[in-house]
C-alpha cells in the first residue's frame, strides 16, 4: 500500500506543479500560505513540513522561520525530493533547509524537537492517520502547533456535487492529457475514505492535542487541522 502510494507521487513528479497551478487556478498558493501562518511559525523556529513533495510548504516555512531558523522537508518519494531540490538551489539558495527520505509514520527525529510542523495533502494518504497524528505529536515541543492542509468533503451537497463534477470532468481529464490519469483518478476514492473535519478533532483530540480546530476552507473542498501540543 505504502509503496503504491509513494510510485504514484514518484510518477507524477515531472507535471506536480504546472497541474496544481491549473486545476487549482493557482489558488493552491493562498491555500498553503495560510497553513503555514495557522502552523505560528516565527523568527528562530525548528520547523518540519511532512509529506514536503515539491516543497511549497517548506520554502515558505523557511521564509518566516528565517536566518536564524532552521527547517526540514521529509517526503518518501525520491522523485518529488529531486524537484524539491532543484527548486531550492535555483530559487531559494540561502534557505537553510534540511530534505529527508523518510516514512512520516516513523520520523527519523527525538521526541520534542519542532516548534512548527506542517503537512500538505499527506495525511490523506498515510495508511494509519492516528499514527501520523501521534508521530506529530510526538515530535512537536510542547507548546508547539502544527497545521495539516488536505482535501475536505463539503457537509453543503450541492458543494460536493460540484467538487465531484470538477474532479471527474476537469482534473482526470486534463490529468489524462498529460499520461497520468490513474494518479490523479486515484484522489476522488482517497478523499471518500478520509475523515471529515470533526471526526479528524476527535481523532487529534485522542491523541492528547489540545485547541484542536478544523478550518473549512475554499468553501469547505478543502480544510485544515490546526493542532497544539
Ligand atoms: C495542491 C492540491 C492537491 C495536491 C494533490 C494531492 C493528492 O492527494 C494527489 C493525489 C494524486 C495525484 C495528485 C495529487 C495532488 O496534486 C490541490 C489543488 C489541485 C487539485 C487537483 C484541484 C482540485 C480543485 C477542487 C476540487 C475544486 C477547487 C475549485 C476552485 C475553482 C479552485
Ligand atoms: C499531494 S503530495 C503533497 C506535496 C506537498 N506537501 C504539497 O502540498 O504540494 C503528497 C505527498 O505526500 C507524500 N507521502 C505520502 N505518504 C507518505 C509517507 N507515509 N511518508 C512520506 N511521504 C509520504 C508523497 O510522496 C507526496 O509527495
Amino acid at each position: 500500500m505504502s509503496n503504491e502510494i509513494r510510485d504514484i507521487f514518484d510518477r507524477i513528479a515531472p507535471v506536480y506543479d504546472q497541474l496544481n497551478d491549473w486545476l487549482s487556478l493557482g489558488q493552491h498558493r493562498i491555500w498553503k500560505e495560510m497553513t503555514v501562518k495557522w502552523s505560528a511559525v516565527k523568527p528562530g523556529d525548528t520547523c518540519l513540513d511532512l509529506c514536503c513533495g515539491s516543497g511549497d510548504l517548506t520554502f515558505r516555512l523557511a521564509r518566516y522561520a528565517g536566518v536564524t531558523g532552521k527547517v526540514y522537508g521529509v517526503d518518501f518519494s525520491c522523485n518529488l525530493l529531486t524537484v524539491a531540490k532543484e527548486r531550492c538551489h535555483k530559487y531559494y539558495p540561502q534557505a537553510s533547509i534540511t530534505w529527508l527520505e523518510a516514512d512520516v509514520l516513523n520520523l527519523p527525529f527525538d521526541d520534542n524537537q519542532f516548534d512548527a510542523i506542517t503537512m500538505g495533502y499527506g495525511l490523506r494518504n498515510v495508511k494509519d492517520i492516528p499514527l501520523s497524528l501521534q508521530e506529530i505529536y510526538r515530535v512537536l515541543k510542547p507548546g508547539g502547533k502544527a497545521a495539516i492542509l488536505d482535501f475536505h468533503k463539503p457537509s453543503n451537497a450541492i458543494l460536493r456535487t460540484f467538487q465531484q463534477w470538477y474532479l471527474d470532468n476537469l482534473v482526470v481529464p486534463l490529468a489524462t492529457n498529460l499520461g497520468v490519469k490513474e494518479e490523479y483518478a486515484y484522489i476522488s476514492p482517497s478523499l471518500d475514505r478520509f475523515p471529515i473535519g470533526q471526526e479528524q478533532v476527535r481523532i487529534a483530540q485522542k491523541i492528547g492535542f489540545v485547541n484542536t480546530i478544523h478550518y473549512p476552507i475554499s468553501n469547505d473542498m478543502m480544510g485544515v487541522l490546526v493542532v497544539n501540543k
